[in-house]
């Protein structure tokens, strides 16, 4: 049984000839975009059509109607106001929409039928380049995964408003990994991949990936490899690293396509290529980023978390790159160390404040080249890339001399070097464009007085027009002879020297009669005619005489591309350390050491946002703690009550060592750091619902990842692990993890709990130790927390005391107390001796029984058959027996 055919179904099932012209062009334009909601500009509105205003009506909540017929249908529609066309993208992108937007580009009348309309751009969530619909502080990027064999994966990734494309290769095994750590906005993947397949890409929708297949045949290595060359202008992929990358090659292929499709032209500002090679960073798991508060909080909001608090950024550029360091911290520490110095130089004498300074109002250098080469950029988005050009000539003069003052760090003197800007770029855009110029090319004023002589003209003849009359009025009285005669215009005739019946005598031969009145006749000259042909026709030639010398403007602009995306990495670079050190010095922060031996020696650490947030709410200041962790000490049991402050101490622990990896300076008096590898953290326990996990579930199948993937050099913080089971199972469970963590995995390793019971774990093992987070009773009721980390167990929990402090009903609170001490005594008296680290004693051979023995002696060749006859009645005994 076959569905009912959808209102587009059915309207593209008409021959075309049927439809209206309108319908047919619509039709016709719409088979090229099946899953794309097409925006089709009919005068000052953009309309959908048929499922599409079904869509865009219930998405946006605009109102579907019904007009006139086509194919004998009625036409369902829904429209948007041009004007606004661009909040109502948005909106639609952030559903996990594309939209093509249809243009109107041929003449009005200049054939028979409707106006001729093309698709001028596809917008889509992976390929925003308007400013509108992109964050400032994030990118939009757009994946593409390419199935191979033997189970193996090809990605290729970019952000169309950057200069780089990004290509690895993976198992399939690691594929949620990879989706998670780039967190695309779109995928594109081959419409021919296996279901399966794109089932683990999780549901479109808020907060997913939009899924896109493309067909089969653009996931070509030969092609993409082919792509990449003719991107980079190279002859071989070599010097990349990225020759033998197939799978890889296969996926830029749809990827470059793909893009270029959706901006109607080339990518001329994609010149770089990167291979990603995940073993180089630091791993941050998704829960880790979550645990941390890294950029969002757990509740999912933007601020505070780390990079909220870290962020003092003059620019967009430079939010961008801190968050990609904080989020891509690379295990070599080399770069760490230069942006450390970088940042120290940059404290000393608020040099870096300074400098800040010169980048108040720049602009979006990168985005605008990427604009620039896509040729989308908008009159007054180039007008503020020259005021920055500008802007980083003088931060260059600067940096240069204060560089010259003292011992430079390289990577501010690299940077004073790529912040020169193109020769004349500022100048040419200084003189091309007026300093406030229209919206849109289209609408007029947007080039210079001065800059092309030929517009200046008809600029003039536009303003001067009334002059001119004057000017020729009073030559040609003078020269004819003529006192009244009279230069004018008007609509229907256009420009006319009119001469009264009476004075015809003396018009010169030169006067050709235009039209006859009763008193006077009109007449035209040359010079006259000249003018009008000019004037009548100045305002249109100086609208496309702009439009020709903005695309000029543009044409030479695309040879800076190169440098200006130079400039660009440099502008960021330079923000983004600037907004550290200030950071650093604002919050009293500290440089961090690196050392070859593993360790993490934190002195008078501090968990930045949570000490932000006192500061802010005056809630007192926040309590500094040592840790010491190394080959002798890898593991701390720590205990305490509940607030207590044992998560934030071991969150505190991953930030700074977090913050230092990537090159920052740390909440703390004093941090050596050895190597690290990767951070994992098992913290609280929230439900994942969409994905049918039960709390305890999840919670098993985190730790399982730890204790595969952690190795010595990684950081592991395990919070109440075992909470979501019975006591036993919990505490069997707790002890069974962090033997395995000390003994076999030897990571660094911070495990809170609640399990008194642990508290015996580092008597039996040599590299764990206990500490506590302090709390005392005040006036024998209430508790009081310190937050101070102790060396040794929690002396008790102080559940109940804490209980009451929530405000638990004191007849709730007094029965605890009874019950506890009840279980307290019963527990002392059954303390049985059962070693819950111990691992499990080996399985010994079971004793063979006597009916085995006797199967053992059996040799079928040798009885007779009295023998074995009597061997049946001796084994159903032996049987019986058992
Ligand atoms: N070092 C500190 N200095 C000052 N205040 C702190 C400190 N550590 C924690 N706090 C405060 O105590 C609160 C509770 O801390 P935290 O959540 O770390 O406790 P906890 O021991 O992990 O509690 P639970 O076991 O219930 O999860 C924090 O929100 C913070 O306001």
């Amino acid at each position: 049984m076959s569905a009912t055919p959808t209102l587009t179904e059915q309207a593209l099932s008409a021959p075309l000839e049927q439809h209206t012209p309108m319908m047919a062009q619509y039709l016709a334009i719409k088979a090229e975009f099946p899953r794309t909601l097409v925006f089709y500009r009919m005068g000052d509105f953009y309309e959908v059509f048929y499922d599409d205003a079904e869509k865009a009506a219930r998405l946006l909540d605009i109102t579907l109607t019904k007009r006139g017929q086509s194919a004998g249908q009625p036409v369902v529609m829904a429209g948007v106001p041009f004007h606004s066309v661009e909040s109502y993208l948005s909106r639609l992108i952030k559903l996990g929409e594309s939209v093509a937007v249809c243009e109107q580009v041929g003449e009005v009348g200049a054939s028979k039928g409707p106006v001729e309309r093309k698709v001028v751009r596809v917008v889509t969530p992976g390929t925003l380049t308007d400013a509108e619909l992109l964050s400032d502080k994030s990118e939009a990027l757009l994946l593409a995964v390419h199935h191979g064999p033997r189970a193996q994966l090809g990605l290729a990734w970019m952000s169309v408003t950057q200069s780089t494309v990004h290509l690895a290769q993976c198992d399939k095994d690691d594929w949620a990994a990879w989706q998670q750590r780039l967190d695309p906005s779109e995928i594109l993947y081959s419409a021919d991949a296996p279901p399966a397949f794109e089932q683990g890409f999780g549901l479109p929708g808020s907060g997913r990936p939009s899924l896109t297949p493309r067909p089969a045949w653009q996931f070509d290595p030969a092609l993409g490899e082919r792509k990449l060359l003719a991107q980079l202008d190279a002859g071989s992929l070599a010097g990349w690293g990225a020759q033998d990358l197939p799978l890889a090659h296969a996926a830029a292929s749809a990827l470059l396509d793909f893009a270029e499709h959706t901006q109607g032209r080339a990518l001329a500002h994609v010149r770089q290529l990167q291979v990603a090679r995940p073993q180089e960073l630091i791993e941050l798991p998704a829960m880790t980023r979550r645990n941390l508060e890294l950029t969002h909080t757990l509740r999912g909001e933007t601020a505070p978390t780390l990079f909220s608090l870290l962020d003092t950024c003059r620019t967009g550029m430079g939010s961008r790159l801190l968050r990609h360091w904080l989020l891509e911290p690379p295990r070599d520490r080399e770069p760490a160390r230069q942006r450390l110095a970088a940042i120290g130089w940059l404290r000393e004498g608020f040099r870096g404040e300074r400098l800040r300074d010169a980048l108040k109002g720049a602009a979006d250098v990168e985005r605008i080249t990427a604009r620039t080469a896509l040729r989308q950029v908008r009159p007054r988005e180039l007008v503020a890339l020259g005021h920055t050009l500008a802007q980083a000539t003088e931060l260059a003069q600067q940096l240069h001399a204060t560089l010259a003052a003292g011992h430079a760090p390289s990577l501010l003197l690299a940077m004073a070097g790529d912040l020169q800007p193109p020769p004349d770029g500022a100048v040419l855009l200084h003189r091309a464009l007026l300093p406030e110029p229209a919206a849109l090319v289209r609408d007029g004023g947007v080039i210079n007085h001065g800059f092309d002589a030929e517009l200046d003209e008809l600029r003039a003849i536009q303003t001067n027009c009334d002059g001119f009359l004057l000017d020729l009025e009073t030559r040609e009285r003078t020269r004819t002879g003529i006192a009244n005669l009279r230069v004018q215009f008007n609509k229907v005739h256009g420009f006319y020297i009119e001469v009264t019946q009476g004075q015809l005598d003396k018009v010169p031969d030169d006067y050709r009669r235009r039209q006859t009145l009763k008193n006077a006749e009109r007449f035209i000259t040359p010079e006259l005619k000249a003018f009008e042909d000019k004037a009548l026709s100045a305002q249109e030639r100086a609208l496309a005489r702009e439009k020709w010398l903005y695309e000029q403007l543009l044409d030479a602009l695309q040879a800076h591309l190169p440098t200006l995306d130079r400039v660009a990495r440099a502008l960021a670079t330079l923000d983004t350390l600037c907004a550290l050190a200030e950071r650093s010095l604002t919050l009293n922060w500290t440089a961090p050491q690196f050392t070859p031996e593993p360790c993490i020696e934190i002195r008078a650490g501090r968990h930045p946002v949570v000490e932000a947030r006192l500061n802010e709410t005056s809630g007192g200041s926040f309590i500094a703690n040592d840790t010491v962790l190394g080959p002798k000490a890898r593991m701390q049991i720590i205990t305490g009550p509940n607030m207590g402050g044992k998560s934030t101490y071991m969150r505190q622990v991953a930030v700074i060592a977090l913050l230092a990896s990537m090159g920052s300076y740390v909440p703390a008096q004093s941090c050596r750091l050895g190597p690290l590898d990767a951070i994992h953290t098992r913290i609280g326990a929230a439900d994942d619902l969409a994905n049918a996990q039960s709390t305890f579930m999840l919670e098993m199948t985190e730790a399982a990842h730890i204790l595969h993937s952690a190795t010595p050099e990684s950081l592991v913080l395990m919070d109440e692990i075992g909470r979501g089971t019975s006591t036993f199972d919990g505490l069997a469970l707790a002890g069974g993890i962090a033997a395995h963590l000390h003994d076999k995995v030897r990571a660094f390793t911070l495990f809170a709990t609640h399990y008194f019971e642990l508290t015996e774990f580092p008597a039996s093992h040599h590299a764990a130790q206990n500490v506590h987070v302090s709390a005392v009773e005040s006036g024998g009721r209430d508790i009081v927390f310190l937050h101070q980390i102790e060396p040794g167990p929690a002396s008790r929990s102080y559940g109940v005391q804490v209980a009451r402090l929530a405000g638990v009903p004191g007849a709730v609170v007094s029965h605890a107390k009874h019950a506890l001490a009840a279980l307290e005594a019963h527990s002392q008296q059954a303390q049985s001796q059962v070693d819950l680290f111990a691992p499990p004693p080996a399985t010994a051979e079971p004793e063979p029984s006597a009916l085995d023995r006797a199967f053992a002696q059996i040799d079928p060749d040798t009885l007779s058959p009295r023998e074995a006859l009597e061997l049946v009645y001796t084994l159903k005994k032996l049987s019986e027996k058992k």
